[in-house]
C-alpha cells in the first residue's frame, strides 16, 4: 500500500517505520515546508501534524480522493466541517484522539465504569491527563474523549480545566514534564474511598501501529468510521 506521511515529527517517523516493516511504501512526507505533490498516488493519508495543519492536510486529502487517517488532536472545533467536506467529495475517514489498542480497550472500560458509578452521586469524577513538554495542546485530545464518555453516563454537564470546578463539571488536569508519551487516569473519589484507572503508553508504538492498521482497514472505504469499526467493538 502507498502512504503519503502528512506530518513528519516524532509519531509520523514511528509510523514511517513500523509501515515499512509491515511491507508497506511510503510516497510522501510532508511538513510545514514542502507541497502535496505525490499525494494522489497514495492509497491512503496518514496525518500526525499540528492542530493549525490538520484542516489543511484533511481537506487536502479529500481533494485528492485519498482516504485519510487523523491522529491530530486540538482540531475538533472544525470537526463537522471535515465530516462534511468528506461526505461532499465521497472521501474515506478516520480520526481518533488515540490509536492505540490499549486506550482503545481503556476507552470501553471508562465507559462501563461510568454507566456503573452513574447512580452514586458520593463519589466526584475528576481526570489527569500527563504528557511531554513538546506537546501543544491542553487538555490531550484522549483526556477529552475520556471526558465525553463520562458525560455521556453521568449527570455531569461538562468538562473544565478550572483548579476549582463545579460539582456538576469533570476536571481535568493537564501536567508537562520531561518527554512522558502519554498517561491518563480517571479517578472517583468519595469521602470514604477512591476508585482509580489508569492507561500508561510506554512508549509511541501503540499509536503508531494503531494508525498504520486504521490505514489498511481504511484504504479503498468511503465513508466517515471511528477506530470501534477498526477494532470490531460495535
Ligand atoms: N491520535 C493519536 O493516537 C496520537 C495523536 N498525537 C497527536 O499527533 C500530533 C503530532 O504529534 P507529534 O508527532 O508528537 O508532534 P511533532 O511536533 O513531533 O510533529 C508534528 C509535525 O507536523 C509537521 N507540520 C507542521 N506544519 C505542517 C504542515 N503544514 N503540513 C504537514 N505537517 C506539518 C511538523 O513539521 C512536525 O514534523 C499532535 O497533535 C498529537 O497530539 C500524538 C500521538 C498519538
Ligand atoms: O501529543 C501527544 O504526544 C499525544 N497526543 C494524543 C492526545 O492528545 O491525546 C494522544 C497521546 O496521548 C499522545
Amino acid at each position: 500500500m502507498k502512504i503519503a506521511l502528512l506530518g513528519y515529527g516524532k509519531m509520523g517517523q514511528v509510523i514511517e517505520r513500523i509501515a515499512l516493516e509491515r511491507g508497506h511504501e511510503i510516497v510522501l512526507k510532508k511538513d510545514e515546508f514542502n507541497t502535496y505533490d505525490g499525494l494522489e498516488n497514495a492509497n491512503v493519508a496518514i496525518d500526525f501534524s499540528v492542530p493549525a495543519a490538520a484542516i489543511a492536510n484533511i481537506s487536502a486529502s479529500f481533494h485528492a480522493n485519498v482516504p485519510v487517517v487523523s491522529g491530530t488532536t486540538g482540531w475538533l472545533a472544525h470537526y463537522d466541517e471535515m465530516i462534511a467536506l468528506c461526505k461532499e467529495k465521497n472521501g474515506g475517514f478516520i480520526s481518533s484522539s488515540n490509536f492505540s489498542l490499549g486506550v482503545n480497550l481503556f476507552f470501553e472500560l471508562n465507559s462501563y465504569l461510568a454507566k456503573i458509578m452513574a447512580p452514586y452521586h458520593s463519589y466526584k469524577v475528576a481526570m489527569e491527563e500527563i504528557h511531554h513538554i513538546h506537546k501543544l495542546d491542553a487538555p490531550s485530545g484522549t483526556a477529552i474523549t475520556l471526558a465525553e464518555g463520562v458525560l455521556e453516563h453521568s449527570n455531569c454537564s461538562n468538562w473544565t480545566m478550572d483548579a476549582s470546578p463545579k460539582d456538576n463539571e469533570i476536571q481535568i488536569e493537564a501536567v508537562r514534564t520531561g518527554e512522558v508519551p502519554g498517561t491518563h487516569t480517571v479517578t472517583y473519589n468519595s469521602p470514604i474511598d477512591a476508585i482509580e484507572i489508569k492507561h500508561t503508553a510506554h512508549n509511541r508504538e501503540g499509536f503508531a501501529l494503531g494508525a498504520v492498521i486504521a490505514a489498511e482497514w481504511l484504504a479503498g472505504k468511503h465513508g466517515v468510521f471511528t477506530m470501534k469499526d477498526v477494532l470490531n467493538f460495535n
